[in-house]
């Protein structure tokens, strides 16, 4: 089929070329010159494993990119996949996701035949339908449910894993309206299907657009309650990943997202909860569980700060900060524990020296006057402390690199240095 995918950003450009590797021709439509530049070179905009590849091997031909909405008339089916962040009360801000949904009015408005709008960002239960829905039909002048649909389609890619999570995916949700959107969103996705058999859940545009955050606002409340039990565990010397393996091993719980440490972040958990917060307060509900999960992520950093201090008060000290990224595999610092972690270390006075294989560039806009190294070698060197923020296999790999540190503090928020002779070791919930 002939797709257009508006945002190439994590999502876009994942989707676009994963859509192209299953077989179909994807246009990726961004209004940023660079990134439509070096899609068309061939070059992914982002990091992510196995995306190098697969915009090598279709960039320029079955994937294509622009920055002209007038693209999509060419195209059976236009996915929006752009950012709806936070507003600065944590509510939904739709305003960039409204720009595009009036971009791509304009654009069908001179497409003679049926278009399906599918939106691909994740929004609360209506946005799809009452907001972006009537904005098209504005900008287009065409009638939804005659010349268009929409339809909703939430992603559950993971950063750092992104093409694999979507060419493997446990679940594909399709949310339409009516039977017409269902058959042409069902037929996008039968490659995926016929490769790798996922469950496919087909429901209504609503109960699409909060799965989503249910989903999420499940991980990221099962994540804190993980943190909460491994702070207590602390507190009576009890190894919290002993615990969490145990517990896993009921189906009920289940092994994943029991890793207790410095805590969530990314570009989604924190936005999300804080959407679903916002959303339930608009209706007078008062969710109370999903701001207690907030809360006990807020916590994390500052306990992760508080053991470096019962060591090496940080005034005046040079303290590393191994890890930038939220997760490993990611060159993404959005809402990533480094920044709160980083922000108290200079608060109390201390000189940091961070190191992160990929996501220096882009702390860097954070934190211009740090100092940044090249490997975690050199954060170590001379060090009065170390502070263990991103699960980064190579931190794992680490044994002499700790004796060049003037104190051997180290600090770990995502159990990945081993515990050694000639350190002394903290794990936050170990
Ligand atoms: N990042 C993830 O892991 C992830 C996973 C699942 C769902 N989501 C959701 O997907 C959506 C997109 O997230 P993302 O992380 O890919 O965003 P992103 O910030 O990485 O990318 C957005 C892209 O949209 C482009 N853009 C902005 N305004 C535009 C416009 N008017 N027209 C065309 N392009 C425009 C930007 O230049 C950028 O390249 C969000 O709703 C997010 O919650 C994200
Ligand atoms: O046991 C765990 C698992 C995760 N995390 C942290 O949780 C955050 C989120 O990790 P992860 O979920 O792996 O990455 P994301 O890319 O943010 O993916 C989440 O958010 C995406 C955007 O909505 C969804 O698509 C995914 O399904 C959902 O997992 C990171 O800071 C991790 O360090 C932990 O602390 N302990």
């Amino acid at each position: 089929m002939e797709l257009s995918i508006v945002g190439s950003g994590y999502v876009g450009t994942t989707v676009a070329a994963c859509f192209a590797d299953l077989g179909h021709s994807v246009t990726n439509i961004d209004i940023d010159e660079d990134i439509v530049e070096q899609l068309n070179d061939g070059q992914a905009p982002i990091h992510e494993p196995g995306l190098d590849e697969l915009v090598a091997e279709h960039g320029g031909d079955r994937l294509t990119a622009t920055t002209d909405y007038g693209a999509v008339r060419e195209t059976d089916a236009t996915f929006l996949a752009l950012p709806t962040p936070s507003r600065a009360d944590g509510s939904i801000d739709t305003s960039i996701i409204e720009a595009g949904a009036r971009s791509l009015g304009e654009a069908l408005g001179s497409k003679d035949d049926y278009h399906l709008v599918v939106v691909k960002s994740t929004v609360v239960p209506g946005t799809t339908e009452d907001v972006l829905g009537s904005i098209i039909e504005d900008a287009s002048n065409e009638s939804r449910g005659e010349d268009f649909d929409v339809a909703m389609n939430p992603e559950f890619l993971r950063e750092g894993s992104a093409v694999e999570d979507f060419l493997g995916p446990d679940k594909v949700v399709l949310g339409t309206e009516n039977e017409r959107a269902n058959e042409r969103l069902s037929a996008v996705f039968e490659p995926l299907v016929e490769s790798s058999a996922p469950a496919v859940v087909e429901t209504g545009i609503r109960e699409a657009e909060m799965i989503k955050y249910a989903n999420n606002a499940f991980l990221a409340t099962k994540v804190s309650l993980v943190n909460e039990l491994g702070n207590i565990c602390k507190e009576y010397d009890v190894d919290a990943y002993e615990v969490m393996d145990a517990i896993g091993l009921d189906d009920r719980i289940g092994e994943r997202f029991l890793r207790s440490g410095v805590g969530w972040g990314g570009s989604c958990f924190p936005k999300d909860t804080a959407a679903l917060v916002a959303a339930a307060h608009e209706k007078g509900y008062e969710p109370s569980l999903v701001e207690a999960a907030i809360e006990v992520n807020e916590k994390q950093p500052k306990r992760l700060l508080e053991l470096l201090e019962d060591h090496v008060p940080p005034q005046g000290k040079r303290i590393a900060v191994l890890g930038l990224a939220f997760k490993p595999g990611t060159d993404d610092v959005r809402n990533s524990r480094a920044i709160p972690v980083i922000e108290a270390l200079q608060n109390r006075g201390a000189t940091v020296v961070a190191y992160d294989p990929v996501a220096t560039e882009n702390m860097r806009e954070h934190f211009p006057d740090i100092e940044y190294v090249e490997s975690a070698t050199a954060a170590l060197d001379g060090a009065d402390g170390a502070l263990v923020v991103t699960d980064w296999d190579e931190f794992a790999a680490l044994d002499d690199e700790f004796e060049s540190m003037t104190d051997p503090v180290v600090v770990d928020g995502r159990r990945i240095v081993e515990r050694r002779e000639g350190i002394t070791y903290e794990g936050l919930t170990w």
